[in-house]
């Protein structure tokens, strides 16, 4: 890894790589054992400050929005705080019923998984709190157990960790482990602001060049080494391909043009539709017992689909707390003329006010948290204005859809359950019901959103009132709409989205697993095919 500022003012790769995240570092690392391989990601290292992810500093690291940290903050229009990835921190793998309907290779996904398990994924060691927990998802009907399994399967289960039993992160770089160091140079802080794109006749598009810049300012151009099979691969995230796409003219016609993107290079209206948020519930439970530290171990995946989890003693910054809500009315502030009038910014004035009346530096919060699966309310993404590293405006819609409702509502009577059940009970104060436990919930400005003073007693009102992000978000540029099967943008040549942004729904419980997955398969993919079309020139 080298920082940009090193990069030559021109070159030429076989595969460009936009984005270092999760899953383009799988990619990068299998396309190098057979091509000339460049990635540019336009954060740092993971390795700068290795104990900064580590599973004591975890919120921390959430709530540090700082221009140099890992979080980079947004708001969507639906009023709910969002953060995006610089630079890479992954998770665990999961199994899904998406094979079949991704139309993946079974065998060859499994070896993928076993790729990336190899590197990074732990079994956790399951103590005290995460114990209990597991127990009252039974109690609270969650069967069965099925014991420690990456398996995306109903019941109650230990799942895979990226935390080893030191409490430290790994992540998707460790996948560049795998890569040939001869094949491949990846930059940090090189900010890609445009790919370029040929037009000859009536042939199709095909991207031949991109244009980054380094921390300086500087441009730099690389260009695709003359060979067919070469590509500009795109992986920027749910949020950073489609609008990238869009700045280099690829996206909605009239879009563009309101924009002033020039020049339009494809009407692609589907581009930055089709996004997909799933809605978070979050209970706080004060515990009688510290000690360990745990994040999701135990899973309740549940037949009504809604994923259960929780963490316990996670470590929380006062500061940061304050620094990050500053960092939300900063937004809302530099945003308000493209923001909906919707977003109220009271309840967090309020919040700073009684964090003034003095607290501990730091507090610890247990937490049990329940996902809705899918979802099924879409919304969708637009340009703000042409700064690649500006985001976005986008819309969630959380709820818009019945059925996701319905899920929410689930879930909840479920963890109420988990909260109530024997198996919990030394793990809150005597007393402590849920109906106090929801109206503290009311209470914290976890997002920007109207209160209603009957959500305490209407879990409907309450799961659109507190919605927050499980930062899965995807979708932008999905399968089917802006990509092919094969991941290659519709109507353009040797340009292919590989990432969160191509997914109909996010996938299993927690998608970086399967995002890291795709990454080694279509890198496997992609050199089949790669070595296929040299022999056949051989023996032409
Ligand atoms: C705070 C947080 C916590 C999460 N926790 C979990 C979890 O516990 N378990 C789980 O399974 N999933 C988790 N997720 C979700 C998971 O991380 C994402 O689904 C996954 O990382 C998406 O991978 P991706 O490759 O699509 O995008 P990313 O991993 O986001 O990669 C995109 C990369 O592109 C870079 N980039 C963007 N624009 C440009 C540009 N113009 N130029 C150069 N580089 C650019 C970004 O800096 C980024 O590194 C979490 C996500 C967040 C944000």
């Amino acid at each position: 890894m080298k920082d940009a500022t090193l990069a030559p003012l021109y070159s030429s790769f076989d595969y460009i790589l936009i984005g270092g995240g999760t899953s383009e570092c799988a990619l990068a690392a299998t396309l190098s054992q057979n091509a000339r391989v460049l990635v540019l990601e336009r954060g740092g290292s993971p390795y700068d400050n290795p104990t900064a992810s580590d599973l004591g500093n975890f919120a921390n690291a959430l709530f540090k929005i700082t221009p140099n940290s890992w979080s980079q903050l947004f708001i969507s229009e639906d009023g709910v705080y969002n953060t995006q990835h610089t630079s890479t921190c992954p998770r665990w793998r999961l199994g899904n019923d998406y094979v079949e309907e991704a139309e993946w290779v079974r065998e060859e996904v499994e070896a993928a998984y076993e790729w990336v398990e190899k590197k990074l994924v732990f079994e956790p060691r399951v103590m005290g709190w995460q114990t209990a927990f597991k127990d009252g998802l039974l109690e609270a009907g969650v069967n069965p157990y099925n014991g420690f399994t990456y398996d995306h399967i109903y019941g109650t289960k230990i799942g895979g960790t990226i935390f080893d039993n030191a409490g430290h992160r790994h992540t998707a770089a460790n996948l560049l482990e795998y890569a040939n160091p001869d094949n491949i140079v990846v930059y940090l802080h090189a900010s890609v602001q445009k790919i370029l794109f040929t037009k000859t006749g009536r042939l199709a598009p095909k991207a031949y060049e991109v244009i980054f810049h380094d921390r300086n300012g500087v441009l730099h151009k690389v260009e695709l080494a003359n060979d067919t099979m070469n590509e500009v691969i795109l992986s920027a995230g749910a949020l950073g391909s489609p609008q990238l796409l869009m700045l280099s003219g690829v996206g909605p016609m009239a879009h563009l043009a309101a924009h002033g993107v020039k020049p339009v290079v494809i009407d692609h209206p589907m581009v930055g539709q089709g996004m997909g948020d799933n809605p978070m519930s979050t209970i706080f439970i004060p515990s009688p017992m510290p000690g360990e530290k745990s994040l999701v171990q135990a899973v309740g995946i549940t037949k009504f689909d809604s994923y259960i989890e929780g963490g316990n003693n996670v470590t929380l910054s006062f500061d940061l707390t304050r620094r990050f809500f500053d960092g939300v009315l900063h937004v809302l502030n530099e945003t308000s003329r493209t923001t909906s009038s919707q977003i109220l910014t009271q309840p967090i004035v309020g919040f700073l006010k009684s964090l003034d009346g003095g607290f501990k530096d730091m507090t610890t919060v247990n937490v049990m948290v329940q996902k809705v699966a899918g979802p099924v309310s879409r919304g969708y993404l637009e340009l703000r204005n042409m700064n690649p590293e500006d985001n976005p405006s986008v819309t969630f819609n959380y709820y818009q859809e019945p059925e996701d409702l319905n899920k929410c509502i689930e879930g909840l009577k479920t963890i109420i359950k988990v909260i109530d059940s024997k198996a919990f009970s030394k793990y809150k104060y005597p007393g402590v019901t849920a109906r106090v436990l929801l109206n503290f919930m009311l209470g914290l400005p976890t997002n920007l959103r109207p209160r209603h003073v009957t959500s305490v007693f209407n879990l409907k009102q309450f799961c659109i009132d507190t919605v927050m992000t499980m930062w899965h978000y995807h979708g932008g540029c999905q399968v089917g709409k802006v990509v092919d099967k094969n991941y290659k943008v519709i109507g353009i040549d040797a340009l292919r989205v590989i990432d969160g942004s191509t997914f109909l729904k996010s996938p299993g419980t927690n998608p970086q697993a399967t995002v890291m997955m795709l990454g080694r398969y279509m890198g496997q993919k992609i050199l089949k095919e790669r070595a296929a079309f040299f022999k056949n020139q051989e023996e032409a």
